[in-house]
C-alpha cells in the first residue's frame, strides 16, 4: 500500500498535468502505469474512452461495491505559485480531481495487496466538469458487466478542516443545466447607433432580465441559481458589436424548478430577439441529475460518527453539480464531502490549495469503512 509520501508524489504529478474532459490521455496513461505496478492476481483492468475500470475480485463475494473518482481538470489559469503547479497554461485541477484520483489509487493499492471479501469496482471517470462522462460510462457494456450493487464517491470540501467528513441523506447536490445564448444583430459605427443593432446592449438586457426568473418565478421556499460565467462580444470600443455569445449554468433543488427556469430563459431570449429586432439561439449543454444520497448513506454516517479518525458533520444541500448523480439515479449509494482546509480559495478558484493531509485520512477512513461493510 502506498505511503503518505508516495501518495503526495502521485497527487503532485497529477496536479501538474491537468487535462480537460475526454482529453485525459496522459492522466489515463499515468494511472494505468501505476495500476500495472500493483499485484494483479485478483484485478481486471479495462479502459473506457479516457477512463478506466478496475474490477477487484473478492474471495467470498456476495456483492460488488463501486467507488468512483473523476479525472478532468478545468480551463482555469492556476495562480497558486506552488512548485508543482500546472504545466499546462490555462488548465488547472481546481476542483480537487487530482486528490480524488490519488485517494482512489491509494484505496486500490491496499486491495490489490489485501484481497477483499466482496468484489470492488474502481471507476476512474472522465469529463465530470463537462461534457459529462458518467452518463455514457454508466450505459457502456463494460460498466454493465461489472455493475456494482451500490457505489459511493467523495468530493473535496475547501471550507472544512482536514479530518472532517460531511454528508446527508437525500439531496446533496443540485440539478444543473449549461446553456449558451447567441444573439445576432447588425454591426456599425459607434457614432451611428440608430443604423446598427447593438448586441452588447441586447446581451446586457438578457443577462439582467434572467436574474428576475430566480427572484420572481421560483417559489421562495424552493431555490435556484442562474450564473452567466462567460460573455463574448465586440472587437473595439468604436465598433458596434453584431454578435454576443453568453454561457451560463442553472442550478435548482427540484426538477420542477429546473423546467421552469429553462422555460423562462427561452422566453426571455425570444423577448430580447423581439424587442431588439435581432436573432437568438438558445443552446443547451450538459444537464446533470441531482446527487441524491440513498439510505445506503446511513451506514457511512454512523460509521463516521463512531470513528476516532474523522469528525463527522451533517452537510447542507449545495448548489454544486456532479454527474455522479447519473450513477445514483440508477444505483443506490452516496457521495460525501472531505475537508481539505482551503477556506480562502474555494472550488474553481485559481488559488485553490487543498491540504494533502486529507489524502491519507480519506484512504484510511474508506478502507476501514469498506472492511466494516464487508464484515471484516
Ligand atoms: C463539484 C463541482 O464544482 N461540479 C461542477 C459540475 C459542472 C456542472 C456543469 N458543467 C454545469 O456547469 O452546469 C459545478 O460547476 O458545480
Amino acid at each position: 500500500m502506498y505511503t503518505r509520501e508516495e501518495m503526495s508524489d502521485i497527487r503532485r504529478f497529477l496536479h501538474a498535468q491537468p487535462e480537460l474532459g475526454f482529453e485525459e490521455y496522459k492522466t489515463q496513461r499515468f494511472l494505468l502505469a501505476k495500476i500495472s505496478e500493483m499485484p494483479a492476481d485478483h484485478l481486471k483492468v479495462e479502459t473506457w474512452r479516457t477512463g478506466i475500470l478496475v474490477f477487484v475480485a473478492g474471495d467470498a463475494a456476495t456483492q460488488t461495491i463501486g467507488y468512483r473518482t473523476d479525472m478532468d481538470g478545468l480551463p482555469i489559469k492556476e495562480e497558486t505559485g506552488l512548485s508543482f503547479a500546472s504545466q499546462y497554461d490555462g488548465k488547472m485541477h481546481a476542483c480537487g480531481h487530482d486528490l480524488h484520483m490519488t485517494i482512489a489509487l491509494g484505496i486500490l493499492s491496499y486491495y490489490a495487496e489485501n484481497q477483499p471479501k466482496d468484489n470492488l469496482l474502481f471507476v476512474f471517470q472522465p469529463a465530470e466538469e463537462g461534457p459529462g462522462g458518467a452518463e455514457p460510462m454508466l450505459e457502456a457494456d463494460l460498466f454493465q458487466q461489472w455493475r456494482p450493487d451500490w457505489m459511493f464517491a467523495l468530493h473535496i470540501a475547501p471550507n472544512e478542516p482536514v479530518g472532517t467528513v460531511t454528508t446527508r441523506q437525500g439531496l446533496l447536490f443540485a440539478n444543473t443545466a449549461e446553456f449558451m445564448v447567441h444573439l445576432g444583430g447588425r454591426g456599425g459605427h459607434a457614432a451611428y447607433p440608430h443604423l446598427a443593432n447593438d448586441m452588447v446592449v441586447a446581451a446586457s438586457h438578457f443577462v439582467t432580465q434572467i436574474q428576475s426568473v430566480v427572484a420572481r418565478r421560483i417559489d421562495p421556499l424552493d431555490s435556484a441559481v442562474i450564473t452567466i460565467g462567460k460573455i463574448e462580444s465586440g472587437t473595439k470600443e468604436n465598433i458596434i458589436a453584431e454578435r454576443a455569445d453568453t454561457e451560463g449554468t442553472i442550478r435548482t433543488l427540484s426538477a420542477e424548478a429546473m423546467n421552469l427556469v429553462q422555460e423562462h430563459v427561452r422566453k426571455i431570449g425570444a423577448g430580447i430577439a423581439e424587442s431588439f429586432d435581432c436573432t437568438v439561439e438558445v443552446e443547451w449543454g450538459s444537464q446533470y441529475k441531482q446527487v441524491w444520497n440513498s439510505d445506503k448513506v446511513s451506514s457511512f454516517m454512523s460509521f463516521s460518527e463512531a470513528s476516532h479518525d474523522v469528525t463527522f458533520k451533517q452537510a447542507d444541500m449545495a448548489m454544486t453539480g456532479e454527474d455522479f448523480g447519473f450513477f445514483l439515479e440508477k444505483i443506490p449509494g452516496f457521495m460525501f464531502w472531505l475537508g481539505v482546509d482551503s477556506p480562502a480559495y474555494g472550488l474553481h478558484d485559481p488559488g485553490l490549495n487543498p491540504d494533502e493531509g486529507a489524502i491519507p485520512v480519506a484512504v484510511h477512513h474508506i478502507i476501514n469503512y469498506l472492511n466494516d461493510e464487508m464484515g471484516g
